[in-house]
């Protein structure tokens, strides 16, 4: 199961790729990136995608097939989660200088690059299974254009789980379903005093409920000041919505794929409620993220970017997906 939940990071990856290379992103304007990063943003996951192919040709195989059918309504969601994110993210930065940002799960996202470029009180640690870190520890040593933005040399670092352990930038293997081992990480490589943000972007949705559970309450108890970021999809909680038991068995089937939460906590209420009623909890679907937080302006070059006839299918899709932002 270990290595099913790993490769939905290549899912993630293609769809990023899918909405880089028909325009969707990056958003100079939401992402707030100069010219020079925009042009890096995707420079940064073409040459991502590039090494990839020299590791495992079959993961490049099925990243490259997959990018090349992403279909409108599918780039939409991946901007939408992206820039939702990143948003939040700036907004935090805005009110605090000193800042850690904790991604778990973070896959192939290379999130951390423009921030450390952009914010230079800004620390980014991500954290992964073994091998999917592993994986990109390789691919970012081994790319030039990677390795020096992020200042790497060119050798691995030993079997220590923090593969990449720079004062602003840490690569950590860990089972997150291990929250032991998880915290002892977590102590050794962040402080509680730091305004932290934690990420977990399609993370939970693959965790059961009991080890979902443990890891909000330890890591959300360990920081003073903090935002925890989280998207995920929701099964629908109306009568008829089937939208949750097709998703779950087409995974089922497809994939030998298991979504445990997926009907548990499936409406945004329920969702939110996995939270410490303590924190400042804002939660939206993304259908609401597209209407109220995406300006005019954008929504207008989204429009021109593609035809987009799928409208229905669009909202179906974007009132099953959530961005909550839990503040304490
Ligand atoms: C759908 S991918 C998302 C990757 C990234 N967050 C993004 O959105 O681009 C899910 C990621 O969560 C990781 N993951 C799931 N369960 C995990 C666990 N128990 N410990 C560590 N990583 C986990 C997977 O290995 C995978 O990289």
């Amino acid at each position: 199961m270990e290595r099913i939940i790993q490769q939905t990071d290549y899912d993630a990856l293609s769809c990023k790729l899918a909405a880089i290379s028909a325009g969707y992103l990056p958003s100079s304007a939401l992402q707030r990136l100069p010219a020079d990063l925009a042009k890096k943003y995707t420079q940064w996951h073409r040459e991502y995608l590039l090494t990839l192919k020299k590791f495992s040709r079959r993961a490049f195989g099925k990243v490259d097939q997959t990018m090349r059918s992403s279909f409108p309504v599918m780039n939409y969601g991946t901007y939408l989660r992206t820039v939702g994110i990143d948003v939040a993210i700036l907004d935090f930065l805005d009110a605090n200088e000193k800042v850690q940002v904790v991604n778990l799960g973070c896959g192939s996202d290379l999130r951390m690059l423009p921030l450390l470029m952009m914010f230079p009180h800004v620390r980014c640690v991500d954290i992964d299974y073994s091998d999917s870190v592993q994986l990109k520890n390789k691919i970012l040593r081994e790319n030039g254009t990677l390795r020096n933005d992020l200042d790497l040399s060119e050798d691995s670092a030993d079997s220590s789980p923090v593969l990449v352990d720079q004062e602003r930038y840490k690569l950590i293997a860990c089972d997150l379903n291990d929250i032991l081992e998880t915290t002892r990480l977590l102590n050794t490589c962040t402080s509680g005093d730091i305004p932290t943000i934690i990420i977990s972007e399609c993370l939970l949705c693959y965790m059961h409920e009991k080890e979902s559970q443990l890891l909000i309450h330890a890591v959300s108890a360990k920081y003073a000041h903090g935002l925890w970021i989280s998207y995920d999809p929701i099964g629908g909680s109306q009568p008829n919505d089937r939208f949750g038991t097709i998703m779950q068995s087409n995974l089922r089937e497809s994939r030998n794929l298991e979504m445990p939460t997926l009907m548990t906590y499936n409406s945004k209420e329920k969702y939110a409620s996995r939270w410490p009623e303590t924190l400042n909890v804002i939660i939206n679907d993304m259908w609401e993220v597209l209407n109220t937080q995406i300006p005019e302006i954008e929504r207008k070059r989204l429009r021109s970017l593609q035809f987009l006839d799928e409208l229905e299918e669009l909202k179906v899709m974007q009132t099953h997906y959530i961005l909550m932002k839990a503040e304490w």
